[in-house]
């Protein structure tokens, strides 16, 4: 592990001299809003440092593949309306240096309930300290607003806050018991969501809907939103790991294996996700839910409908689509889930939010077609979706990812909220789509 201590003091010290030899007035004169110093650190497993960082707003994203890690302490801006993304553009393409951390709510319009009270459509920050883990090294960036260190004074207060934000403590772990789990809605209330929805299916042009409930775990004491992650990450190991704290006592975190887009100049590549059976022990079992996720007509049902929307929307946009791994087995620690990933190039440089438009949510959290799927699920599903199912990622000039932020949970004081949803098409089953989001949730350990 990494010497934070004499990281800290080098920083310090290397600004502190570095400032010595700038023209301040200079500086002042480009356009730019904010300026970033880089330093090249010894490679760092971020994951491990999270548990140190005692400032908040905290944000952490890992790619599934590994190739990113960045970990994103305080917050110059946070836009929480959906609005603010020109702005938010704006500031990404004039600096190559800045990168925003967040999530995007399922949908902007539906019900909100307490649970989510201080989320707002998003939630997209600009750290103030930002550490990058990839292949070749780790870099870490701390950004300034140039008002804020144009003066000897404003320098000083800018490098004592410096100082704070760069303190690490190893995170004191709260033992906490789970006292209760509920289950909401109901079984005998999910049964009747899914009739509903099957009806629905049969009777007009909808041809999958995804609908989800959730466990309210109640622990003794204060839930440990860091305790639960770190314990959580090593189930999840070919994941995503992302964690979003703004600082005031709600935590969203999801190890999601779904990637929603990740966007490079114009190559683009997206995951569809949906189709599942549970893993085994037993290698015989295991491989006999494998061989029925691959012959199910339901389950293949289920994937194509996902499969064939994202085909279609890259082709609208005019992009060269390549299905690479075309109905693969991707194996979780506890469940295996039908397979495609696609890659395209779009016909001109696209930008997050153009992407988050064009593509959340897919049928793999939605239905098709969207606009239906989104009435049946404000008639069935019983609480806000929040953060759970919606995109989370990070934004910068270079590139831009994010994931659909399943296998997801907010810790709420004494609770946990824990979400599991699952696709719906003809022939679908109460009781099996019950043991399956069962099985979704599992990927949560609860007992600390
Ligand atoms: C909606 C969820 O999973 C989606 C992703 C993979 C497989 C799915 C399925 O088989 O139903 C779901 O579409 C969830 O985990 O909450």
């Amino acid at each position: 592990m990494i010497n934070l201590l004499e990281l800290k003091h080098s920083v310090i010290r290397q600004l502190s001299e570095h400032w010595k030899q700038v023209d301040f007035d200079n500086l002042s004169k480009d356009k730019k809003r904010f300026v970033t110093y880089k330093f090249k650190i010894e490679k760092t497993k971020l994951s491990n440092l999270l548990g140190h960082v005692i400032h908040r707003p905290l944000n952490y994203f890992k790619s599934k593949d590994n190739s990113k890690e960045i970990l994103g302490i305080g917050s110059h801006i946070t836009y929480t309306k959906k609005y603010d993304y020109n702005k938010l553009l704006g500031l990404i393409e004039s600096d190559n240096d800045l990168v925003f951390l967040g999530a995007q709510r399922f949908d902007s319009n539906t019900k909100r309930d307490d649970a989510w009270s201080g989320f707002d459509e998003c939630h997209f920050t600009l750290p103030k300290i930002i550490f990058e883990t990839t292949p070749e090294s780790t870099v870490l960036k701390v950004v300034f607003n140039k008002k804020s260190i144009s003066t000897e004074d404003k320098r000083s207060n800018a490098l004592f806050e410096l100082e704070a934000y760069l303190n690490f403590i190893r995170h004191e772990f709260t033992v906490t018991k789970p006292r209760e789990v509920a289950t909401y809605p109901s079984k005998d209330q999910w049964s009747n969501m899914v009739d509903y929805c099957l009806n629905t299916l049969s009777t007009t042009p909808l041809e999958k809907v995804v609908i989800a409930r959730k466990e309210i775990v109640e622990f003794d004491r204060l839930a440990d939103p860091m305790a639960i992650f770190e314990k959580n990450m090593k189930n999840a190991n070919d994941s995503y790991l992302m964690y979003l704290d703004p600082g005031d006592g709600k935590v969203f975190m999801s190890f999601t294996p779904e990637k929603l887009f990740k966007l490079n100049n114009r190559e683009i590549s997206l995951d569809c996700l949906a189709g599942t059976r549970p893993r085994s022990n037993d290698f015989e079992a295991d491989l006999k839910f494998q061989s029925e996720l691959m012959s199910s007509a339901k389950e293949l049902n289920e994937h194509r409908i996902v499969t064939r929307e994202i085909q279609e929307k890259l082709s609208n946009l005019g992009a060269d689509v390549r299905v690479e791994n075309k109905e693969s087995i991707l194996k979780l620690k506890f469940i295996q889930h039908l397979h495609t990933h696609i890659n395209a190039t779009l016909p001109e440089r696209s930008n997050f939010a153009v992407l988050l438009n064009t593509f959340h949510p897919t049928p793999a959290v939605g239905g098709r077609p969207w606009e239906m799927a989104k009435k049946c699920i404000e008639q069935a599903e019983p609480f806000d979706r929040g953060l759970y199912a919606g995109p989370m990622g990070y934004i910068s000039a270079e590139s831009c990812e994010f994931a659909v932020a399943i296998r997801s949970a907010l810790t709420e004081e004494t609770k946990l909220h824990l979400f599991g949803g699952c696709g719906l098409v003809t022939g679908s089953e109460a009781e099996s789509e019950w043991v399956e989001t069962q099985n979704k949730m599992k990927n949560f350990e609860i007992t600390l």
